[in-house]
């Protein structure tokens, strides 16, 4: 393949306001490449934490391990230093690579970490109220090891209760309990809002407002194909 231009992208939004259905979308619909930092996170924990090698005695279960284990439990921000270690490992190697950042940066200093290492071109934040960010989550069930996400309501697995792909068994996350979402909820005002006006006064920022994905998705993809180089739009349709 010959010269092409590379797209940088950043998804923001609160808990639950569909960062990742909306990923997933653009992942399809254009080439780029879906990271989401707390996928990259709770597979990190089940590494460290060993509950996939429930063989390994406790001593392998790494303090590291633990303390983003109970960080994310309590509906708190990880470190700064952790996850801007985790993600910008990640995107090493990834120069030629177009990606689509979900879940970093939650904080300013995240956003200044990142923008140490690279441009980011846009910015697509998800304007959902909180109130039907709370009845959502309640409904939504994960799959862990892909980060496939499901909603009771909204896009039902085939099979109650099971992943579409590979048959294994959906969980909730303990971080979903609604106490823990409203803590969420906070945190985001607080520490993740002023990222918002750290893109907005660089001029990426493009905010998308509703309740219903559905409704959001046409305009997403309608911009994304504005700004994608067409060599990377790959099915293109919304
Ligand atoms: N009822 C309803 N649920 C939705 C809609 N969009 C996404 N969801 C569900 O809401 C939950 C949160 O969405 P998710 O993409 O995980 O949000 P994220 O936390 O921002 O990554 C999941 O269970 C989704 O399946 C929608 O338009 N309506
Ligand atoms: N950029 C980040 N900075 C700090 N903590 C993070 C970051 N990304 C994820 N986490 C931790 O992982 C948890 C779950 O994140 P995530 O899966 O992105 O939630 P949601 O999709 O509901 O917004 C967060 O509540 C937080 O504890």
């Amino acid at each position: 393949m010959g010269l092409q231009t590379v797209f940088r992208a950043v998804i923001m939004g609160a808990p639950g306001s569909g960062k990742g259905t909306v990923s997933s979308r653009i992942a399809q619909s254009f080439a780029l490449k879906h990271l989401s930092s707390g996928d990259m996170l709770r597979a990190n924990i089940e590494a460290k934490t060993g509950k996939t090698a429930p063989a390994l005695s406790s001593h392998t279960i790494s303090d590291l391990g633990l303390l983003m284990k109970s960080c994310i439990d309590q509906g708190q921000l990880v470190p700064d230093d952790v996850i801007s270690r985790l993600v910008l490992s990640s995107l090493r190697g990834l120069e030629q690579t177009s990606w689509l950042l979900d879940g970093f940066p939650r904080t300013v200093a995240q956003a200044d970490a990142l923008d140490s290492v690279y441009d980011v071109d846009s910015v697509i934040n998800l304007d959902v109220p909180s109130q039907t960010i709370r009845e959502r989550l309640t409904s939504r069930w994960v799959h862990l090891p892909s980060g496939r996400v499901y909603n009771i309501d909204f896009n039902p697995p085939k099979k109650p209760g099971l992943d579409d792909v590979t048959g294994e068994p959906l969980i909730q996350r303990d971080d979903d309990s609604p106490e823990t979402v409203s803590r969420r909820l906070k945190d985001y005002e607080r520490q993740t809002q002023p990222v918002l006006e750290y893109y907005r006064s660089k001029g990426v920022l493009e905010t998308f407002s509703g309740t219903e994905t559905n409704k959001i998705w046409p305009h997403v993809h309608a911009f994304l194909a504005r700004k994608i180089p067409g060599n990377q739009q790959a099915m293109g349709k919304a």
